[in-house]
């Protein structure tokens, strides 16, 4: 059987799986109709049931719990904070939950992503989540919205009127861009980051709390940010802040007290400490959210913010195209005996790298110590007209590195291998891993 069959096979029975649980939540609902309202005005026996140890508080009782039933909110991102921030939320009964999610399910999602398995990988986020939250709570309403989340969202929020969003995403622009909607249209913003072992997290204008940009009226220079891509992150660590942005949600929609507003959580999960940090106040001069509002409908975020509302790299060109070589050609030049230098962080080499290659990490290179290396290691080869092959992940990294190394030795030839190693595994050998 090959790999075509054994995946269409595996997609032909993830449908019927959906069609199954889609006619069991249609059953479930039916008979939660008939058993509606008879020992209560607001809620089904089963209801009554389901959320009986929450409801049984008095934080809670059953008001908060029709308050979560009549709840309607937004989950922007359906990744390492969307996963369990949305599967709580929708354990807890909140009545409609909508998600939004551009990207499609990957392999090395699903150590925290915690909603996808490993049949989804291809499928969208937004389906896969949908899917998960319907089997855990048939009787609420959850609806995926496979779009990027751009200004035009403001019309999506505008036309269902959430209580309250969810910034489960990972970068500037959509950060700005749910803040300022959220302003203009009134809604609490409960935002989360996290990355390697820390988190953040606080809720944006609530009971007249600053907004994001009132903290961060400018951007942060676009290289200074690191996504989970690049940095990495540990699913408990996503997991615990993507859990308390629920805990802040449900707070709000049933309006109890010590809604984390004017004061953001630091969380370090390596040494388990939780801290909590005052926040400056409305700043009246805000742009969005002071008292003589610069900006009244939504702006270009990723012009604002230099950078793309996503985390997909973008591949650069910088490079002749006689400084490039293909990476079909990668096995032969190792087979040859060539100088092929990686230039990933040692910890990705450290993962998986090609037989015969030589890591020196281009942040590296960019140092004394590094070209000083860099130097011994072109010494070693001792040869005239050296030719050296540079890689790197997926190509971009290595580019950089070619057009600094070829002034500093401008007798060796640099070449780039383009596309990394994600175009060799796609190309040249599948087995190699894509991460
Ligand atoms: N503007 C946006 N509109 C829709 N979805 C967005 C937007 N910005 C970010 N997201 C989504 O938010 C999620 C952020 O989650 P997370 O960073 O855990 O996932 P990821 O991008 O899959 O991670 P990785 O960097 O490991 O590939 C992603 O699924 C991303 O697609
Ligand atoms: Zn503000």
């Amino acid at each position: 059987m090959s790999n075509v069959e054994i995946k269409n096979l595996e997609n032909e029975i993830a449908a019927l799986e959906r069609t199954l649980s889609d006619k069991k939540a249609q059953l479930h609902r039916l008979k939660n109709k008939v058993s509606s309202c008879a020992y209560s005005d607001m809620l089904s026996s089963d209801e009554i049931v389901r959320y009986s140890r929450q409801m049984i508080m008095p934080q809670v009782s059953v008001s908060g719990q029709v308050a979560l039933k009549k709840s309607k909110i937004l989950i922007v991102g359906a990744g390492g904070l969307g996963c369990p921030a949305s599967l709580y939320l929708a354990a807890a009964g909140v009545g409609e939950i909508h998600i939004v999610d551009y990207d499609q399910v990957e392999l090395s999602n699903l150590h925290r992503q915690i909603l996808h398995n490993e049949t989804d990988v291809g499928l969208p986020k937004v389906q896969s989540a949908c899917d998960k939250l319907k089997k855990i709570n048939s009787s609420i309403v959850v609806v995926p919205l496979h779009i990027h989340a751009s200004s035009s969202i403001v019309e999506e929020i505008e036309k269902n009127r959430y209580d309250v969003v969810l910034d489960c995403s990972d970068n500037a622009p959509t950060r700005y861009l749910l803040n300022d909607v959220c302003v203009l249209r009134n809604i609490p913003l409960v935002s989360g980051s996290a990355l390697q072992m820390e988190g953040q997290l606080t809720v944006y204008h609530y009971n007249n709390g600053p907004c994001y940009r009132c903290l961060f009226p400018k951007p942060p220079p676009a290289h200074t940010v690191t996504n989970c891509g690049d940095g990495g992150v540990l699913g408990a660590v996503s997991g615990t802040i993507g859990v308390l942005q629920a805990l802040e949600a449900i707070k709000i929609l049933t309006k109890m007290e010590g809604v984390l507003s004017g004061r953001l959580l630091l969380f370090d999960g390596s040494e388990t400490v939780f801290r909590n940090v005052k926040l400056r106040q409305r700043v009246p001069s805000c742009d969005v959210c002071g008292d003589n509002p610069q900006i009244v409908s939504p702006v270009d975020y990723e012009q604002f913010c230099g950078s793309k509302a996503h985390d997909k790299v973008i591949d650069i060109e910088m490079l002749k195209s006689d400084d490039n070589v293909d990476v079909k050609d990668l096995a032969r030049l190792i087979e040859e005996n060539n100088l092929i230098l990686d230039v990933r962080p040692e910890l990705e080499f450290a993962m998986c790298k090609l037989p015969n290659t030589v890591n020196l990490p281009y942040t590296k290179i960019k140092g004394n110590e590094g070209v000083n290396k860099l130097e011994t290691i072109l010494k070693s080869m001792a040869k005239d007209n050296l030719n050296v092959y540079v890689l790197c992940r997926r190509g971009n990294d290595s580019q950089r590195a070619v057009d600094y190394c070829k002034d500093i030795f401008p007798s060796v030839k640099f070449i780039n291998i383009k596309g990394g190693l994600h175009a060799y595994s796609k190309v040249v050998d599948p087995a190699f891993p894509v991460y």
